[in-house]
């Protein structure tokens, strides 16, 4: 079996697996089908014997002469039970299909949850979005619309085919069964390949288009700056032109397929009209073609549920590898629980990225009140170190927390203990106090007040009518650079952690606002909270207790600012220089 053969059967599987208890019910829809396709042949039969009697055909001896009440009377009955039982059908199979969709939602997003940060950080969210709305979505037919009508096809044209050879013998009943098998076999497997491998690249170009509007709506300042909106453009033209291209092969396959149906369907009516019409069985000719109106329909439905499944097949299987790729980190089997305050001890660390080795041989003790500032050269390693003490990455060597090995609690107790604030922090949709609590229960509005005034946010607070209440937009449109990073820090802040790791966190304060955050997390590491720290601007790390400089993935110089100034070649004096240089030029 090739491996997209394999990959198609365990997403099957799978997507059977999430939904099991509800197979019950997407039974009862196909007996509901089932019944329906049956009642509405009922109803063309009973039509065809009423156009016999109508004409006066012989061969139709069967309650030719009692009267027509019975047969209207039956017509209605038949149509009423067909619409309860269709209604029947569509609300247990919708309600399946939503429920298994539902379901599949739901863990979709829970796997997301445990790949994130480190799915986000291949930067494919766009591609994700996809995923997690219009491929979820695309298999809803494989719920409502595959089962049900396979089974009626299945029966009615059984029941069909038995009753033509019962009453007309066995060559009607030949060609009636030939007609199906052609109809609802062989043709559906016309091109099915090339459809499997259509539905494939339209999932794909999807994916790649929702990735494209979703950087470009990110980055929509910067294209407009550099006029990159022509070349998104270009690619998004490349991207619906390979969907373009699927949709019109899949559309000359489904052309041929109707064609040949159609040539299948009249054929074999054809076939009846010389086989009954030459032993001037007209009557029973009338009432076989009546009926093979709605099995032929029945049959029918195959083919377009199999169009159908192309497609919900290939995001079935897109959501089948997102669901079941295992991240790098996850929680182990029985977290240990971490104590309030330790000491942080990293020891041996190691980074890599694919491979290459970013980072080696990194030991560092951080104690309670601690200030430890990380600087270095760009792409020394420094952003790297901060994503592992909070398992945000994958790395080699030991970090614990008061004695505990941080791979050895859940992700969400050492995130309470250690809160990474990066340079780029985001503000979600909501309220000012949304952003701030992100879901955080027991913080009161005086608390939270109180730390935006101690970053400095005080007056713009006051400036904002709603107060706490003030919705910030989606990339908060509303919020400097500034001022989001200060919301960032107070998000910190508020929920006290024992290590404080700060990347860059202040880079858009200007002087006088960043002394303010300085002094607020002064504050905190007297009340013992320690603090990490990364900043290229050597002023801001001046109240470190331990400086290290990396340089080229490894330690180069530690030890405390005055200590490394002393020595004028060192590292980071020369950085020092630098900075200073910077600011006084000559
Ligand atoms: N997700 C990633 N995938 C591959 N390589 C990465 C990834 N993140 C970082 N790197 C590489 O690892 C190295 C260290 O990057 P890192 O961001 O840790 O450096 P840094 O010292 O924080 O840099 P800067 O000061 O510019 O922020 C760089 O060479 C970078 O290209």
């Amino acid at each position: 079996m090739s491996r997209e053969k394999k990959h198609t059967v365990a997403s099957i599987f799978w997507l059977i697996g999430t939904t099991k208890d509800l197979l019950a019910p997407l039974a009862m829809a196909s007996l509901f089908s089932c019944l329906t396709r049956l009642i509405s042949l009922g109803i063309f039969v009973l039509a065809g014997i009423g156009l016999v009697r109508v004409l006066g055909f012989p061969g139709m001896g069967l309650l030719q002469s009692e009267g027509w009440g019975w047969l209207i009377g039956l017509i209605f009955l038949l149509g009423l039970a067909k619409g309860v039982l269709r209604y029947l059908e569509q609300y247990v199979g919708h309600r399946v299909a939503f429920l298994s969709l539902a379901r599949l939602r739901r863990r979709m997003y829970a796997a997301f949850e445990r790949q994130a940060p480190f799915t986000a950080a291949t930067k494919n969210s766009g591609n994700l979005l996809a995923r997690a709305t219009s491929d979820i979505d695309k298999v809803e037919v494989f719920f409502a619309h595959t089962l049900p009508p396979a089974v009626s096809a299945v029966v009615v044209s059984a029941l069909t085919t038995w009753a033509t050879w019962i009453q007309f013998g066995q060559e009607p009943a030949l060609i009636v069964l030939g007609a199906y098998v052609l109809i609802g076999l062989v043709i559906p497997a016309v091109g099915v390949r090339k459809l499997r491998r259509n539905a494939a690249k339209t999932a794909a170009a999807r994916g790649a288009q929702n990735q494209l509007l979703t950087e470009a709506m990110a980055g929509v300042e910067v294209l407009h700056s550099f006029h990159g909106g022509n070349e998104t453009l270009q690619r998004l033209r490349e991207s619906t032109g390979a969907a373009g291209a699927a949709a019109v092969s899949t559309g000359k396959i489904t052309a041929v397929r109707a064609t040949l149906t159609q040539l299948v369907i009249w054929g074999s009516l054809m076939a009846l009209f010389i086989l009954l019409g030459t032993q001037g069985q007209f009557g029973a000719l009338v009432v076989v073609a009546c009926a093979l109106v709605p099995s032929f329909e029945a049959v029918r439905a195959v083919d377009g549920f199999i169009l159908g499944l192309q497609d919900s097949l290939a995001s079935a299987r897109r959501l089948h590898a997102t669901a079941t790729f295992k991240p790098a980190v996850i929680d182990p089997a029985h977290p240990q629980a971490l104590s309030d305050a330790g000491e942080l001890a990293i020891e041996d660390l190691g980074i890599s990225y694919g491979p290459n080795t970013v980072l080696q041989d990194v030991n560092l003790a951080v104690n309670p009140g601690d200030v430890v500032a990380l600087v270095g050269a760009s792409g020394s390693g420094k952003s790297s170190v901060a994503a592992a003490l909070v398992r945000a990455i994958e790395y080699t060597g030991t970090i614990s927390f008061g004695g505990v090995d941080i791979t050895e609690t859940s992700l969400a107790a050492l995130r309470q203990k250690i809160i990474l604030v990066s340079q780029d922090s985001v503000t979600v949709r909501g309220t000012i106090r949304d952003n701030l609590l992100l879901g955080l229960k027991g913080i009161s509005d005086d608390q939270l007040v109180a730390v935006l005034e101690e970053l400095g946010l005080g007056s713009w607070l006051i400036r904002q009518k709603a107060g706490l209440d003030t919705r910030l937009g989606e990339r908060g449109a509303r919020l400097s650079g500034g001022q989001t990073q200060r919301l960032a820090l107070a998000r910190a802040l508020i929920r006290e952690p024992a290590i404080l790791v700060l990347d860059e966190s202040t880079s858009a304060l200007d002087a006088q606002s960043e002394l303010l955050v300085l002094q607020a997390i002064e504050r905190r590491r007297q009340e013992a909270m320690a603090v990490v720290m990364i900043s290229h601007r050597l002023a801001t790390v001046g109240q470190a207790t331990t400086i290290l400089v990396l340089d080229e993935g490894t330690v180069a110089e530690r030890g405390h600012s005055s200590e490394l100034l002393a020595n004028p070649d060192s590292l980071f004096s020369q950085m020092a220089i630098r900075e200073v240089d910077r600011i006084l030029p000559g």
